[in-house]
């Protein structure tokens, strides 16, 4: 762990060694220092994001946990260049989030699937690849192989409106690794679907990111949903939206649903809660 990076760790200790550990000295994919995002408005200037350091390494899972308006969708947003930050840096790729967005460095997958209504769940996937200007027949390969990816193998003909929420959110995923990217940004993804269907694809895109080793940073209000998924844990506090605390989640990557019993689960889940209480009490 480089000495800049300490400060990320503003009351844990075991992020420091597990991310030393797990990361070495490798470049981060996403590096923000000192980013503040303050929002003109009619009423009052709103401080969505102020003072946040952050490192994201290759192959890690972080998720943005923290309560309504402290600033998980505006950091992912300023990552995606979907918003400017009014201070300090970002790097995405080592790049900014500008050029790694014209390099198609990340996918996005939003809070409501967002299928194209009049296009198959096949002809949504190949949208991007469509733009990008990829050749019919490496399209086909793709569009199938994303299929295969997500589960969803003999569903390209279909409509979105024929597909329940879950599998209409595992298009909006397959679509949005269509062109490969290695970072793939996920905002409240499955926060519309009910409790078995999020099981069911929290376990499914946990195998995904076991075969495939991408880098996803994930928004979720769900502490079980959070301490399953992650290898860490980001706590943020709202007004102003800042990184309370960043919390190790060393479960190994083998994770069945029933570790969320096991003692080690459990003590996760309590310290992200009690550092989403202690955030809230901070104002
Ligand atoms: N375009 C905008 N103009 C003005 N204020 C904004 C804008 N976008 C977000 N905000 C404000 O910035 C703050 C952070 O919003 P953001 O959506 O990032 O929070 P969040 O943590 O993702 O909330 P939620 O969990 O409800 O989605 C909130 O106070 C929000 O009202």
């Amino acid at each position: 762990m480089r000495p800049s990076d300490r400060s990320e760790h503003p009351q844990g200790t075991r992020a420091t060694a597990h991310e030393g550990a797990a990361t070495g000295l490798r470049d981060p994919v996403i590096a923000a220092r000192g980013l503040n995002l303050v929002f003109p408005t009619a009423a009052a200037p709103v401080h969505a994001l102020k003072d946040v350091d952050l490192s994201i390494h290759r192959g890690e899972f972080v998720s943005l946990i923290g309560p309504s308006g402290c600033g998980k969708t505006t950091l992912l947003r300023v990552i995606a260049d979907l918003e400017r930050p009014t201070g300090g840096t970002i790097t995405v790729n080592g790049m900014t989030p500008d050029e790694a967005r014209r390099q198609r460095a990340y996918g996005y997958v939003f809070q409501a699937a967002a299928l194209y209504p009049w296009r198959t769940i096949e002809n949504n996937i190949a949208l991007p690849l469509e733009i990008m200007g990829v050749e019919r027949a490496e399209q086909r390969r793709r569009i199938e192989a994303g299929l295969d990816l997500v589960g969803l193998s003999g569903f390209g003909k279909t409509f979105p409106w024929q597909l329940s929420g879950g599998m209409q959110q595992r298009a909006s995923i397959a679509r949005a690794l269509s062109f490969d990217p290695d970072l793939l940004l996920m905002d409240e993804p499955f926060g519309a679907l009910d409790e078995i269907v999020r099981d069911h694809l929290n376990e499914e895109l946990l195998k995904l990111w076991a075969k495939t080793d991408k880098t996803i940073v994930f928004v979720t209000h769900s502490i079980p949903e959070a301490v399953f998924l992650s290898t860490r844990i980001v706590v943020m506090s709202p007004r102003p939206g800042r990184i309370h605390d960043i919390i190790d989640c060393d479960l190994g990557r083998e994770r069945p649903l029933d570790i969320r019993d096991t003692p080690e689960f459990l003590q996760i889940a309590h310290r992200v809660r009690e550092g989403l209480r202690a955030g809230n009490g901070d104002e």
